[in-house]
């Protein structure tokens, strides 16, 4: 994926509470363009793939379950600088800790139902990309 573009999905907790719209309204005044999305449900199996990284800790069982317990929305956007800009944009893992303004601090229920991911690097964004869009060489 291009250096310009990175990977976020709404997860079940803002899908489930009908706060999709307003979570993607916010991003794109933060000047960022939806490049694809999609609806989709993970089975326990893919959430597993998704979240491999994290397959030794603790918390890997749940987040699973918690991923495929609803519809999600992976989205591709493109900003300059996307991937570090997005991630200020979404605040820290636990809403706790998230700076006011931020998309988890306000829709945010707990640190697993933290209402939406965001790539950590230019190289996960095109993999976690891939995942939802490799049939759209054109987007990746
Ligand atoms: N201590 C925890 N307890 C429960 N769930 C957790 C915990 N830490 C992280 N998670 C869940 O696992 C996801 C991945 O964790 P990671 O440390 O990569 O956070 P992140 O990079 O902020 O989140 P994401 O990768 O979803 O953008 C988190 O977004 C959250 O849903």
């Amino acid at each position: 994926m291009a250096n310009n573009r990175t990977f976020t999905m709404i997860k079940p907790d803002a899908f489930g509470a009908g706060n999709s719209g307003a979570i993607l309204k916010m991003i794109e005044e933060a000047g960022f363009k939806i490049v694809a999305m999609k609806a989709t449900k993970l089975s326990p199996e893919m959430a597993g793939k998704f979240y491999e990284v994290h397959s030794e800790r603790p918390f890997y069982a749940a987040l699973c379950a918690y991923m495929s317990s609803g519809p999600i929305l992976p989205v591709i956007l493109e900003k300059d600088n996307a991937v570090e800009d997005f991630r200020k944009l979404i605040g820290a893992t636990n809403p706790a800790d998230a700076a006011e303004g931020t998309i988890r601090k306000i829709f945010a229920t707990s640190i697993e139902a933290n209402a939406v991911h965001g790539s950590d690097s230019d190289e996960n964004a095109a993999i976690e990309g891939n995942f939802f869009f490799s049939q759209f060489e054109r987007v990746l």
